[in-house]
């Protein structure tokens, strides 16, 4: 009997859901970023734009003329994107570059190349990270969470600041989390030394994203340069790769989540609409200002993150 039931409430379900396959689709799409802004004669800087959301969003903005740099790990893996870039867009201006976050020397490599080779840059956007691996450290010994999407950014950042206010009007996107909202920054253990949770490290880095996005807005007052930070939604990408369980529950439930595209679409918003010109220290979800936790609003966290991230890199930033 009780099987039965079982079998017609799930058969129910899964009518239910096929017919409302496409509500649910356009509902979980989102928002698209609706500005028609050209990019002409504009530099872009894009980390981690091998795949899912920042090779989306490499796509988009070469598409409205940009000249995009990808900074990628893997140049091999960089260079199928932007060959499949230049296949939907033959004239895209796409480039691979060579960038490590989990390796403070490939981050200063980097810099110093970019700064010789490339004389401007309007648009920097923080994309690249990693989520809920096992404990690892970056080679500079920090916690790979904290290290990748907080602290190698912050230098990659520290390093091109310089360049951006040269290059100004600019905009730096720093691609965040909801997961923020879970985040603590455990100043006496920020690399989970005393103990370790994937899922909480990756909070904590995105935690620090939001913090760092609005300090460093902060710093920027009066520069023309501007910081924002995103969420792009809960996206089907290869994010997931280091759990199983997520892994499986994104392919099973993908018709619930975005596509990388969709999820690009907040930050060619921050990155492009013309109303947002002078909007910095904000946080965007679905091309709207979104909500922060109040952990992401304190300044006083704010500005110990900033001077324990300086020590920790060996660099000043005032
Ligand atoms: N997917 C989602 O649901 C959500 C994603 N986000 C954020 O969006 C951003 C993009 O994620 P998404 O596109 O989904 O994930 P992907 O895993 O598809 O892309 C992550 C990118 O970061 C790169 N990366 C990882 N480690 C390093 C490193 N050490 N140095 C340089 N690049 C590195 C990856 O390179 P490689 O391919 O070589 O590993 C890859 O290009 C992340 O910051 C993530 O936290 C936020 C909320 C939700
Ligand atoms: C609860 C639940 C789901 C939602 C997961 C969410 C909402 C994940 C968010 C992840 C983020 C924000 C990651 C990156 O920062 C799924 C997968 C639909 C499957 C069914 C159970």
């Amino acid at each position: 009997m009780w099987v039965l039931v079982i079998i017609a409430g799930i058969g129910v379900v899964t009518l239910l859901l096929l017919l409302f396959a496409p509500h649910i689709r356009r509902y979980a799409a989102g928002a698209a970023c609706a500005t028609a802004s050209r990019l002409d004669g504009k530099t872009v800087l894009i980390t981690g734009a091998n795949t899912g959301i920042g090779k989306e969003t490499a796509l988009d903005l070469a598409l409205r003329g940009a000249r995009v740099i990808m900074a990628c790990r893997d140049t091999e893996k960089g260079e199928e994107a932007a060959a499949s870039i230049r296949a939907e867009c033959p004239k895209a201006q796409v480039e691979v570059r060579e960038l490590d976050l989990a390796d403070t020397c490939s981050i200063r490599a980097f810099a110093q190349n970019f700064l010789r080779e490339v004389h401007q840059l309007h648009i920097l956007i923080n994309n690249a990270g990693v989520m809920m691996c096992p404990y690892t450290k970056t080679l500079d010994g920090f916690e790979m969470h904290i290290g990748v999407n907080h602290l190698g950014h912050f230098l990659l950042t520290y390093l091109l600041v310089g360049l951006l206010k040269r290059s100004a009007p600019a905009r730096i996107v720093v691609v965040s989390s909801l997961a923020h909202n879970f985040g603590w920054i455990r100043f006496h253990d920020l690399h989970s030394q005393g103990s370790y949770n994937s899922g909480l490290a990756y909070c904590q880095s995105k935690l620090a994203n939001v913090l760092f996005a609005r300090e460093l807005a902060r710093r920027l007052t009066g520069t023309d340069v501007t910081v924002n930070s995103v969420h792009p939604g809960t996206v089907n990408s290869d994010l997931t790769r280091h759990s199983t369980i997520m892994t499986i529950l994104f392919s099973v439930f993908s018709v619930f989540l975005k596509t990388p595209r969709e999820g690009a679409q907040t930050s060619i918003y921050c990155a492009t609409a013309e109303e947002l010109h002078s909007i910095s220290g904000k946080h965007f979800s679905d091309c709207a200002p979104a909500f922060v936790a109040p952990q992401g609003r304190s300044a006083e966290t704010a500005r110990k993150l900033w001077e324990v991230s300086c020590e920790l890199l060996g660099i000043e930033w005032d």
